[in-house]
């Protein structure tokens, strides 16, 4: 995870609390975060510090606000930034990305992407309102969204309404290019305006729906692929050039 005043790259290790199964196999917990410190001990004597370390008692909420928060306020700045979640199938990335949009989950279990959704728009509304009482002109927000899966070396497009969900193998338009400096960017990929919260997470539900996913011994619900939900934020003050921004948010499995 990037935050513009320091290193680029941070990283955070959470730990899933035991699911029903493991507790009536009578798996054991391994685990244990030294307090004040982000680290956790692997057994008795093996240590990994991190940038956070979250237990297993640790709420969504508490995860937005040390790792993500942050990001979100420093693309109003022009700042992009990534949130990538890494780990072995079942050890939570969904939970905590939030993108499984279990309909019995409460608020209070939202995870990462529903919150960063809900605090772009509440961000520009809180720019406009703050420039409106100023009595500036009015900023112009423009805000898009992209959500590609990548499963089995093939790219596809969750937001192309034509695809066939069922017709995996066939190829899909998008290109994967490598500009001069060795970043990767993607040509031919679906760009959907949105203008509320409401629309963006319901783009984000249909996409999220035509995922792949299957059962593996370790998850009954998997999802098997590789998602990227790409948010752009084009914010055009008085009279300089737009500027675009991105959030990114992967989940890998
Ligand atoms: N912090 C948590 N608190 C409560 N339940 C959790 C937590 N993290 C994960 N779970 C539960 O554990 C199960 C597996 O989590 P999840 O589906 O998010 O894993 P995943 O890493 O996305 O797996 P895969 O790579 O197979 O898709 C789910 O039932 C989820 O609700």
């Amino acid at each position: 995870m990037a935050t513009q005043n320091d290193c680029c790259v941070k990283v955070s290790l959470r730990i899933r609390p035991q699911m029903a199964k493991e507790k009536i196999e009578g798996c054991h917990i391994c685990t244990s975060v030294t307090p004040g410190e982000p680290q956790v001990l692997l057994g008795k004597d093996k240590a990994f510090t991190y940038d956070f370390v979250f237990d297993l008692d640790a709420r969504q909420h508490q995860i937005y606000s040390a790792c993500v928060h942050k990001l979100v306020e420093g693309c109003f700045e022009g700042y992009n930034a990534t949130v990538f979640a890494y780990g072995q199938t079942g050890s939570g990335k969904t939970y905590t990305m939030g993108t499984g949009f279990d309909v019995t989950m409460s608020e209070e279990e939202q995870g990462i992407v529903p919150r960063a959704v809900q605090h772009l728009f509440q961000g520009i509304q809180k720019r406009r309102l703050e420039t409106q009482s100023a009595g500036m002109p009015l900023p112009e927000f423009k805000v898009s969204a992209q959500f590609l899966e990548l499963y089995n070396e093939e790219i596809l497009d969750l937001f192309d309404s034509t695809r066939d969900p069922e017709a995996r193998g066939r190829k899909s338009n998008i290109k994967i290019h490598e500009d001069g400096s060795g970043g990767i960017y993607t040509t031919g990929v679906t760009s959907r305006l949105v203008s509320s919260e409401e629309e963006m997470l319901q783009c984000l539900k249909l996409g999220a729906l035509s995922r792949t996913t299957a059962s593996t011994q370790m998850n009954a619900q998997s999802s098997r692929s590789h998602a990227i939900f790409t948010i752009h934020l084009c914010q055009m003050r008085v009279c300089p050039q737009p500027q675009v921004r991105h959030i990114n948010s992967s989940v890998r499995s």
